[in-house]
């Protein structure tokens, strides 16, 4: 008999089967989308210097405090471009023009933007006068140099980035993407733009499950189209095993003749279970020489839900990510439907929420049928329809996973 198991128990062990990702150093450049693995330390203060907000003339204030009731002059004694290292003092009744993001000279206490002077360069009129540290950026105002810049468990967006960059960071350490070995079984298969006879089809599981893969940042290696023959599957598909981190199938597990992963890998450290839910029932997992396997059943809509309710969180745990569900929303139905009793069902969906209103509303985009590929392209959402429920009506709440 086979094992009939829960949706969350079946989560539960694919998440312990990934465990999490090792952690490597990795250029910025190559970590977008990964997660800080540990704390990093800011090797330099932000502004790592006083500096200028403006082009201008940076002054001492008590020099240009008269310039509103009558323009000052001053002496140009300097001239400070973005970059210049080698700073003077700025000496009493002395101006030194000064550009966005060079070096504030010791003595001045605050800069005059260019467009309230007349411009000089040997002499400048300053026409209005400066308050002690007008336009001056001081040093360690953005971050301290020593203290976390960024800490662990944080997601590098571009923002992050950026400040790893700033604080003198060529590399950071994150838990590596892990490699995914993608693989479509079934002689019914046939990659376009080959063309089909009757009683094949077009081959769309594996494109589906590497581009979901990829999205989570992890990397994706495909064997398209495996034929149903156990020898012919172990030959191809285990000597790539060790360059791998994770093996995913799709077809080939349910209660037929032909059932190649599950003929292939019974027996090989892979168990195979029904999970209590609809579609995705036919699931299987375990290791496979030592590689964590995650066997999903072969209907289209099946490999996505399973991606969603398995791989997905279980992917985005390994990374280190902290949140790994989708967002979840009550929501009031549109039409009726049913739900087979004793298995959790996740309808495609389409939600939307007007302003104003407390709950949004969601209509079912296709029917139940795992075949039904198109249906699920119109939807931005999954129904959850729980074990215990075997019909909701319309205007009843129900849960929404939005996607
Ligand atoms: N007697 C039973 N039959 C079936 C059961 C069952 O419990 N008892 N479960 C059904 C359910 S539910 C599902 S889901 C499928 C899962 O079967 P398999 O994982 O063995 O998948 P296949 O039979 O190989 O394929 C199912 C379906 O999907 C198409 N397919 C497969 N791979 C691809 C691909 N890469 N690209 C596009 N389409 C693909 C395949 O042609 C089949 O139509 O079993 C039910 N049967
Ligand atoms: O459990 Mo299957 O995935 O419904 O078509």
């Amino acid at each position: 008999m086979v094992r009939v198991i829960s949706v969350d128990a079946h989560r539960e062990t694919v998440t312990g089967l990934l465990g999490n990702a090792p952690v490597i150093r990795l250029p910025l450049a190559s970590a977008a989308g990964l997660v800080l693995a540990e704390d990093v330390l800011a090797g330099v203060s932000l502004p790592p210097f006083d500096n200028s907000a403006m082009d201008g003339y940076a002054v001492r204030a008590a020099d240009v405090a008269s310039a509103d009731e009558a323009p000052v002059t001053l002496p140009v004694a300097d001239d400070i471009p973005a970059g210049r290292v080698d700073i003077g003092e700025l000496e009493p009744g002395t101006a030194h023009r000064i550009m966005t993001g060079a070096p504030l000279p010791p003595g001045a206490d605050a800069v005059v933007m260019v467009e309230h002077t007349d411009g000089g360069v040997t002499d400048v009129r300053i026409l209005r006068t400066a308050v002690p540290g007008a336009h001056i950026r001081r040093l360690g105002e953005d971050v301290v140099e020593g203290t976390v810049a960024l800490s662990a468990g944080t997601v590098l967006g571009p923002a992050q980035l950026g400040l790893a960059a700033a604080v003198g960071l060529a590399d950071v350490p994150v838990r590596r993407p892990l490699k995914v070995l993608v693989v479509s079984t079934g002689t019914e298969l046939v990659d376009a733009p080959n063309p089909l006879r009757h009683g094949q089809i077009y081959e769309s599981n594996s494109i589906m499950l590497a581009s979901a893969i990829r999205a989570l940042g992890c990397e994706a290696e495909v064997v398209r189209s495996v034929v149903d023959d156990v020898a012919e599957f172990r030959a191809v598909i285990e000597p790539r095993l060790a360059d791998v981190d994770l093996l995913v199938t799709s077809g080939g597990v349910s209660a037929g003749a032909y059932e190649v992963v599950k003929d292939a890998l019974t027996g090989q450290g892979v168990e195979f279970r029904k999970v209590a839910m609809q579609p995705g029932g036919p699931q299987g997992c375990g290791r496979w020489n030592g590689v964590p396997v995650v066997t999903l059943p072969g209907n289209p809509v099946s490999v996505l839900v399973s991606f969603e309710a398995f791989l997905r969180p279980a992917l985005l745990a390994a990374l280190g990510h902290a949140g790994v569900d989708r967002r979840q929303v009550r929501a009031r139905l549109t039409e009726s439907m049913t739900s087979p009793a004793g298995r959790r069902q996740f309808r495609r969906g389409f939600y939307t929420h007007s302003e104003g209103e407390v709950t949004g509303i969601v209509g079912p985009r296709g029917g139940p049928g795992s075949h039904l590929l198109a249906a699920f392209t119109q939807a931005n959402c999954l129904i959850v329809l729980p074990e215990d429920v075997d019909s909701v009506d319309q205007g009843d709440e129900v849960d929404v996973l939005l996607l």
